[in-house]
């Protein structure tokens, strides 16, 4: 298709850090996943300057209009009058096309049709699944057509937790720069991160760690946050447009967040799951927040041993990944034995190895980092591993090939992940979530996928042709 623009970036899973990785002395360990939003940018001949975007797999009302002009020389945005809002489709165009403009003095000649879609991984198919009369298993959701239509709208949709406004905004402010200023994803990965970390943050407003755009932005790692002073002075409607320039650009070094490379060792498989409580989980950050600034010494503590145990667990992934690079013969023998254990019983085969050596102490330490988070619940009186949770999980890893089992990100009711070493761990781990009474446990589809924003055509996305 011709003036077309297809850019698509990731849901995540924040592994450990959660909370901690708020504070730039510590890491978060995040993984990209298959599930990922699609944007697609197409030029038209309507008015010039005139923006419109459309998410077609909502009920109403999910068509937005804007117009980008220049006068004398200014950008100026502004939405139609008869349109609806999006908070975060509308912060993206403003801030991305006045960077835009402003690097390149070159803004539209036409208008854009702009198409957006997510996976359907990161919205609940429950009453979808429902209203077919499938039960809530991997098979049925396999058999849903890719980007079915949510039956709702985007406040009533239930989300799953994969982080659709990360992945929406980092794949929107990507394809903008591909489509206009003919940027290179690789090359100019780091101005599209300061940018749509940026857009983010304005639209949720608040500086968040911003871990989620940024595994939108380059898949897996370890992640150390940015200063939030980096963008404290542009937080701010009446933003100055060179100030803001300077602000997002990456040349300047002010911009202090790393990316260390990371994968999952071969053989380990991430399972996700949505969980339906039934209740709804208040704001967890910001009570788990203030109850560290009224307890320093005692969130002190724990802070720090939650972090070197953090720091444990991953360099036990980061020591099997060698391991099974160095020693590939030892290391499927390892795996091997192992998945046809409870975690719990490793410790009983003979003649260990060190490989399973380090699978035992991976177990153990991430065992130790629920115990730190449990603790955390506790003390701040915030269900971040509540009590139905931890009977979950508990049963997870009573399945045998499962290497750990914990909450995401800021933790609370709504999600669960699990690591398996065996396509059999796999299916034991999701009969046991189909048949879970306590709370109505759902799996996804999406597993961990490395790969951070991306160009695509429209004909090698299945499904995204029947919208355009
Ligand atoms: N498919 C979509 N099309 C347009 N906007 C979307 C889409 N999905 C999510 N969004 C935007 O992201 C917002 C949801 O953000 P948020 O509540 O922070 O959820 P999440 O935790 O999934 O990021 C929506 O209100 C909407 O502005
Ligand atoms: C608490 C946190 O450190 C992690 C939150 O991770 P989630 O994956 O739970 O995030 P949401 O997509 O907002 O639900 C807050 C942060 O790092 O910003």
């Amino acid at each position: 298709m011709k003036n077309t623009t297809v850019v698509s970036a990731p849901g995540k899973v924040l592994m450990t850090g959660g909370y901690l990785v708020l504070d730039q002395a510590y890491r978060g360990l995040v993984v990209g996943t298959t599930a990922r939003f699609y944007t697609v940018i197409q030029s038209t001949q309507d008015e010039r300057g005139l923006i419109q975007v459309r998410s077609p797999q909502f009920d109403t009302d999910a068509n937005w209009s804007y117009t980008a002009t220049i006068q004398d020389g200014k950008f100026q945005f502004a939405s139609r009058p008869d349109t609806s809002q999006n908070k975060f489709v509308e912060t993206c165009l403003r801030f991305t096309l006045e960077v835009i403009y402003e690097r390149t003095s070159h803004l539209l000649d036409g208008g854009l049709l702009i198409t957006i879609v997510g996976d359907n991984d990161f919205y609940s198919q429950r009453a979808q699944l429902e209203s077919k009369k499938l039960p809530n298993t991997a098979e049925s959701l396999t058999s849903l057509e890719p980007f079915c239509s949510t039956h709702a709208t985007l406040g009533s949709v239930h989300k799953t937790g994969l982080g659709s406004s990360a992945a929406l905004t980092t794949s929107l402010v990507a394809a903008l720069f591909v489509h206009l200023a003919g940027s290179d994803l690789e090359r100019d990965r780091a101005l599209i991160h300061n940018v749509a970390q940026y857009v983010h943050c304005f639209a949720q407003g608040k500086v968040g760690s911003g871990f989620d755009v940024s595994a939108a932005v380059y898949g897996n790692h370890r992640y150390t946050r940015f200063n939030p002073e980096v963008i404290s002075s542009v937080m701010n409607d009446q933003v100055d447009p060179k100030e803001l320039l300077t602000a997002l650009d990456p040349t300047t070094g002010s911009w202090d967040n790393t990316i260390v490379p990371f994968q999952l060792p071969s053989g380990l498989e991430l399972l996700l799951a949505d969980v339906d409580a039934g209740s709804h989980t208040p704001s967890l950050v910001s009570k788990v927040l203030a109850w560290r600034k009224n307890n320093p010494t005692e969130a002190n503590e724990l802070w720090g041993q939650l972090g070197n145990m953090n720091a444990n667990v991953e360099q036990h992934l980061r020591n099997l990944s060698k391991a099974s690079e160095c020693d590939p013969e030892e290391y499927k023998q390892a795996v091997g034995q192992l998945a046809e254990l409870k975690a719990s019983e490793w410790y009983t085969v003979e003649n260990k190895t060190p490989i399973m050596e380090e699978f035992i102490q991976l177990a153990d330490d991430f065992g130790q980092v629920r115990a730190y988070l449990q603790k955390m619940s506790q003390l701040s009186d915030v269900p971040i591993e509540p009590s139905e949770q931890t009977r979950l999980l508990n049963a997870c890893m009573d399945v045998e090939g499962v290497v750990l089992a914990g909450v995401p990100g800021a933790g609370g009711y709504d999600a669960i992940y699990c690591i398996v070493l065996s396509e059999k761990a796999k299916q034991g781990v999701r009969k046991l979530w189909s048949s879970w009474n306590e709370m109505n446990v759902g799996p996804l589809l999406a597993q961990a996928d490395n790969k951070g924003i991306a160009k695509a055509s429209v004909e090698s996305v299945n499904g995204l042709a029947r919208f355009l």
